[in-house]
Formats: structure tokens, sequence, C-alpha cells
């Protein structure tokens, strides 16, 4: 579960880039999280991954209190966290399996595991025999199914994608966010933060809309329509 409570923050330069944000997401929960450019998104991911503090409010992570976590229990509280990004961050000297092995073996898991873990996981994105691939032998829509595939790893509880469609076209977009609907119906969080308005609408969830750091809509089968 992640709960913010009246959350501020305000960058070293006085950018006030959240002004008051208070959202629960329950486990099992698949979440948009919608908003105009510089309204405040990627700042809510960064506070929710410990990249940075709120200056005020109250901040929850999987049973961790992000208001006075310790160093040392940040890493556990990652790993309850997988992160897919418009990018897909995959190493392009390593292979896809060797892409998933590196996030496992900077937790700690045992060869065993892995070699159970990496052909579920990709069997699970679709990817079954592309283990031997490299990144560059793979379309953009597989690159992003190994990032998810690396992200579900470690088994984490929550998946949180920054605009994970960002660089795919339309076809490969919906099968992206079909595979992260199917993630969320097998028991996964997902919090997801894009601009794909038909995307959104298409999927009918719940949608957090934010404008200039602060939360305006948050509903059930909300609608992300223009000109609010
Ligand atoms: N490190 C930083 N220092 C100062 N200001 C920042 C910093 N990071 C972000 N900001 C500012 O905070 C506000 C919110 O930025 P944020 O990156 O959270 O927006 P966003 O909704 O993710 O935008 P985008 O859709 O363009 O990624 C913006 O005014 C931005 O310029």
């Amino acid at each position: 579960m992640i709960r913010l409570r009246d959350i501020h923050k305000e960058y070293q330069n006085g950018t006030k880039a959240l002004k008051g944000v208070s959202m629960q997401i329950d486990d099992g929960d698949f979440v948009f999280l919608v908003g105009p450019s510089g309204s405040g998104k990627s700042t809510i991911i960064k506070l929710i991954t410990a990249e940075i503090s709120p200056t005020r409010g109250k901040l929850m992570v999987n049973g961790y209190n992000l208001n006075d976590i310790s160093e040392k229990q940040i890493p556990l509280m990652r790993r309850t966290i997988g992160v897919v990004f418009q990018d897909f961050r995959l190493i392009e000297k390593k292979t896809v399996y060797e892409n998933i092995e590196v996030a496992m073996r900077a937790v700690g898991a045992t060869t065993y595991e892995i070699r159970r873990r990496i052909p579920y996981v990709l069997d699970l994105v679709g990817l079954t025999n592309k283990g031997g691939r490299l990144p560059t032998q793979l379309s953009g829509g597989e690159q992003q199914r190994v990032a998810i595939a690396r992200a579900l790893a470690n088994n984490p509880s929550v998946i949180i994608a920054d605009e994970p469609t960002g660089n795919l076209d339309p076809a490969r977009s919906l099968e992206i966010m079909s595979l992260l609907e199917k993630i969320n119906d097998m028991g996964t969080t997902i919090l997801v933060v894009t601009h794909e308005r038909e995307l959104v609408n298409r999927f009918g969830k719940r949608v957090v809309a934010i404008e200039s750091g602060r939360i305006i809509s948050d509903a059930a089968g909300g609608y992300y329509g223009n000109g609010r």
C-alpha cells in the first residue's frame, strides 16, 4: 500500500512541485497518474522510490514509513517496487536473460532461483524464446517487455511505469498496457504515468489527475479528457 498524506515538495531552487498531495494506492489497484508536463508526476514517483524526500507530509510505501526510513532500509523498501521507464534502460551488451539475471543477483538471488524465475517471467511477458537475444535484436515493444520482466523478477508488490509507451506505436502501446493489466489481474499493484488519453480512456481504470502540484481529480473509471 502506498499512502501520501498532505505531501509538499519544494526543490532547492524554490520550485514548489507538490502543494499538498494526498492519495492512497491499495494493494491490487491499477492507477493511471495523468497531468500536463511539469505538473508533478515524476516528483511523486521519485518520492515513492525514495530518490527524494518530501518537504513535509507523510509518506508510507509497502509498510515502510519513508519519513524516518534508515539508509539501510531503503534498498529493502525498493525491492518491493519494480520500475519501468519510457526508454527501457536495458544493458545493451547483455542478453535478455542476463539483463534479468543482473537484477536478481543484485538482491542476492541464488542460481537456482534465477534459473527458475527467468523462464517464468519471460513466458509471462510473451518472450519465451528470446532470452538469448541482445536488446538491439528486439523491437521497441519487445524491449519494453524485457524491462517489465526484469521489473517483475524479484516479485515486487508494485510496478511503477513512467510513460512506458512513450516510445512505442499505438498497437505496441496497447499491447504493453494490456500486459500491465494482466500482471495486475495476477495481483501486482500497478501505477502508470502516462499522457496517452486514448489508452487511459480505453482501460477504464482509476485515474488520478494532477495539475500544478495538486490533485484535481481521482476517480474509478475516470476519464482523461481534453482541456479541463
Ligand atoms: N530537481 C529539480 N529541481 C528544481 N525543480 C524541479 C526539479 N525536478 C522537477 N522540478 C520542477 O518541479 C515541477 C514538477 O516537475 P515533475 O518532473 O514532477 O513534472 P512531471 O509532471 O513529471 O512532468 P513531465 O510530464 O514533463 O515529466 C516542474 O516545475 C519542474 O520544473
